[in-house]
């Protein structure tokens, strides 16, 4: 049982934050660390719920794991079984890209179906045509998929909309013998380009990840090695709206500014100071902020993971903002919480109008992983205390977010201690 957060809003962030390693990037990675008999190091993977939970599933299939500190190290041997059951991959959409590597070591994969998510839904018919598209045989009963294939995978996938998740099976799907797939309209999430670059390392061929042509050749063999996880980019993006609807001074280390385009440029447009390096960003916000509009969409557009935190940071600026998401178009569970701690928002058409000014605390609740970062930031900025519940959603995606929070200043803790208690 997740206690709750309760947050007393108000106080601006104010410092430095060392951002964690990307879960969406991690979590494929694990996926393929499964396709070599050999042992494989990561080296900067969060220690978050989603990650124990595809240990959990990995372990089944065979894959012997240790943590030390942030660092994995992995290994699986053989493949015990092929069959990925509805109790471990109910618990997260992420796992079903399994099947793919399954088939790739095995030559069969059997997935249960991953479960529904409360902001829409989430099918996963593009993985299924792309594998059936490159010669393997799919069938679909009671839930649950079986992939066989009994010829290398070859052809062309051509993608009706840029799936991350499609794109990552079909990468793992060809990574094994004599393939030959050409992915087309691929989604180009850097999470994309570092799975790629793991394949990479192992011995796959592969060209073009990152863009939206990918060119894989699979290898005979493949081996194993060390590899370090991309820094977060939807984390980073929640810390930098946290500064910003606090109207604080916030640096983020370990965090690539390149990853943040969309927002960065968002955020200057709305009158923060940006400064960014290598591996670095800095927001100094500017006490009035003018308002924006953004359309969520594709890497390289607005992510549809920081649509909730950012209409809750629109939510702070006097105006009014226009919020579409072209990804998941009913990605809007925040939207109900928001209105109980002041915000003024209407929902016409798929069209979020956010009509910004002052937030209170309430009690509240998070229905999913970024619905709760929105929340987290909306209390961040309200005058008085916010207590959020659903926080098992927001450890899914935010590592030891209470701690952190407070290296910044915010005054957040668990449950309703009172404030004195836990002062610092
Ligand atoms: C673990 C992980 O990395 N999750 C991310 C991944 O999810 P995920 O990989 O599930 O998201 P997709 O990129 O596949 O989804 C994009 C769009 O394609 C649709 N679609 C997808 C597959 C399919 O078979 N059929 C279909 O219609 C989806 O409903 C959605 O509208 O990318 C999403 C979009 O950036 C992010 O919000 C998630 O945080
Ligand atoms: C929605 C997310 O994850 P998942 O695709 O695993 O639900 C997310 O990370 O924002």
């Amino acid at each position: 049982m997740q206690q709750p957060l309760v947050i007393q809003g108000g106080t601006p962030l104010n410092g430095e934050l060392r951002v964690n390693p990307a879960k969406n990037a991690a979590l494929p990675i694990l996926v393929a660390s499964l396709l070599t008999p050999h042992p494989v190091t990561l080296r900067e993977v969060p220690r978050l719920r989603d990650i124990e939970v595809l240990l959990d599933l990995l372990a089944h299939l065979g894959t012997r794991y240790a943590w030390e500190g942030r660092t994995l190290h992995l290994h699986t041997p053989e493949i015990v079984t092929t069959d990925a059951p509805y109790e471990l991959v109910s618990k997260m959409r992420a796992s079903f890209i399994v099947l793919g590597a399954l088939l790739a070591r095995t030559g069969e994969g059997r997935v249960s179906m991953p479960g529904g998510c409360a902001f829409g839904p989430r099918p996963v018919d593009l993985h299924v045509k792309a594998l059936r598209t490159l010669g393997a045989e799919v069938v679909e009963e009671n839930g649950t998929f079986t992939a066989t294939r009994t010829r290398p995978l070859a052809g062309r996938v051509i993608f009706d909309v840029p799936t991350v998740g499609g794109t990552e099976q079909v990468l793992l799907a060809a990574a094994l013998g004599d393939t030959d797939v050409t992915i087309v309209n691929a989604a180009q999430e850097p999470e994309i380009e570092d799975l790629a670059r793991f394949l990479e390392m192992l011995g796959v061929t592969i060209e073009g990840a990152g863009t939206s042509v990918i060119h894989v050749r699979g290898a005979r063999a493949l081996r194993g090695g060390v590899y370090n996880v991309i820094p977060d980019r939807i984390e980073a993006g929640t810390f930098l709206l946290a500064a910003a609807a606090t109207r604080g001074r916030l640096t983020l280390t370990h965090a690539y500014p390149h990853h943040l385009d969309a927002l960065l440029a968002k955020l200057a447009e709305s009158g923060h100071r940006i400064e960014a390096g290598r591996d670095w960003v800095r927001l100094e916000a500017t006490p009035n902020p003018r308002p924006f509009n953004i359309e969520a969409r594709e890497y390289p557009g607005f992510p549809t993971d920081l649509q909730p935190p950012v209409t809750a940071y629109l939510a702070t600026v006097e105006g009014v903002s226009l919020v579409t998401d072209r990804v998941y178009p009913d990605r809007f569970t925040h939207v109900g919480e928001l209105a109980r701690m002041g915000a003024e928002l209407t929902l016409k058409d798929r069209v979020l109008a956010v009509h910004g000014g002052p937030l209170h605390g309430a009690e509240v609740k998070a229905f999913d992983i970024r619905a709760g970062g929105a929340l987290v930031i909306a209390a961040l900025a309200a005058e008085g205390e916010t207590r959020i519940d659903g926080m098992r959603h927001v450890v899914r995606g935010y590592e030891n977010l209470e701690a952190r929070l407070r290296a910044v200043g915010a005054r957040a803790y668990t449950d309703r201690a009172p404030l004195e208690a836990v002062a610092d």
